[in-house]
């Protein structure tokens, strides 16, 4: 099945007065695959609203191509603009209506029948205040009103802007069951803009890394942090002189290994295994104390792959590298501990405003 939205070499510079031309797109390409909740992930600034919009025709862009449903936009943007809904700008609703006849009217000059209102009142957890004010709702109850909006006409692909913005955590574990419910049990196609990896993580089965206005990686959430989370094992001895024999004992017996001393503890890398090491050293009659493993957490993988600038034409595959400039600090998850050898913006004027 052809993916859902395809956008290869985007390209979006803002041109402001008496300021350098900004890049904010930068050949950006995406794919996103049909039936999954895709996240769209980066840091601030990095072209993921300019990227979304441009999706949706409310801005111009200045070169590369996009696909929805097979096609292009946005000349043939009318032709599947009614299978799409999304939720990119902030909509702005008349504040002395209640969600209720919000919606209503929405439906009616949407043609889309009355039973829908409930509908998604009831899924975006909204029906409790139907009857109320717009003008009384907090941030996340007009995001709900705003994403139930999206919802009305059913869509088969349903694009959020930072969903999660003004949501309490309990607002933040609905919309997520919402929404791998849709993509999962419905079969839209959900996308979500975020800057927030953990978010992405919990509610994304996909996702697409944008930095400065380019795609450093993608590929499913879970290969992508396991390919760029590699853990490293900390060692530490009863006796510190051993320190540096236990460190050659590992290198000579596997030259890929490598054992850094660094004050009273050995820091090993590239070993196939805890087992491994605890074996060599007792094999060498050196005994360790202590053996942890050392995972980066979720947010330093992140800051890894966004940290650098990609290069012209380089897109990087899951499981690959890329360079590091910032150290992120590692967390600490013991494994195994043993007494002996066990193992163990602003406004730009020629946009063209919807
Ligand atoms: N209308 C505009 N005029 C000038 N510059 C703009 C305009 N809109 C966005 N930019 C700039 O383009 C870059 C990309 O912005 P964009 O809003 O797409 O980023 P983003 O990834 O969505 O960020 P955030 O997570 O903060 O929403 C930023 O540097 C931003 O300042």
């Amino acid at each position: 099945m052809p993916p859902i939205i395809e956008i290869s070499g985007l390209r979006k510079t803002y041109r402001r007065s008496f300021r350098q031309p900004h890049n904010a797109l930068d050949g950006l390409d995406l794919e996103v695959a049909a039936g999954q909740v895709h996240g769209f992930l980066g840091p601030n600034g990095s072209g993921k609203t300019t990227t979304l919009r441009a999706l949706l025709g409310l801005i111009r862009v200045d070169g590369g191509t996009m696909r929805i449903f097979g096609q292009e936009v946005p000349h043939r943007l009318p032709e599947v603009v009614g299978r799409i809904g999304a939720v990119v700008e902030s909509p702005q609703f008349f504040k002395h209506f209640s969600g209720r006849l919000t919606l209503q009217l929405l439906a009616e000059s949407a043609g889309v029948p009355k039973e829908r209102v409930e509908a998604v009142l009831e899924q975006t957890g909204l029906r409790d205040a139907a009857k109320s004010a717009v003008k009384g709702y907090s941030l996340g109850m007009r995001q709900r009103l705003a994403v139930a909006q999206a919802l009305l006409k059913q869509p088969e692909l349903l694009i959020l802007d930072e969903p999660a913005n003004g949501l309490d955590p309990a607002g933040i574990h609905h919309m997520r069951e919402l929404l791998q419910w849709l993509a999962h049990e419905q079969g839209v196609t959900v996308v979500v803009s975020s800057h927030l990896l953990s978010e992405v993580q919990q509610l994304c089965d996909s996702m697409t890394i944008v930095s400065r206005g380019r795609r450093i990686v993608d590929g499913s959430v879970a290969e992508i942090i396991a390919g760029h989370s590699g853990a490293s094992l900390s060692v530490r001895f009863p006796d510190a002189a051993s320190l540096p024999e236990a460190a050659d004992a590992l290198v000579n017996a596997k030259p890929e290994v490598g054992a850094v001393v660094e004050r009273d503890r050995l820091v090993v890398t590239g070993a196939p295994e805890a087992a491994w090491v605890t074996r060599t050293l007792a094999d060498a009659g050196i005994y360790l104390s202590e053996l942890v493993t050392q995972t980066k957490n979720l947010e330093s993988v992140f800051l890894e792959l966004t940290g650098t600038a990609p290069q012209p034409g380089q897109t990087v595959q899951v499981g690959q590298s890329v360079a590091v400039p910032q150290t992120a600090a590692p967390i600490e998850v013991p494994v195994a501990v043993t007494p002996d050898a066990g193992p163990q913006a602003g406004t730009e004027a020629e946009e063209a405003q919807r």
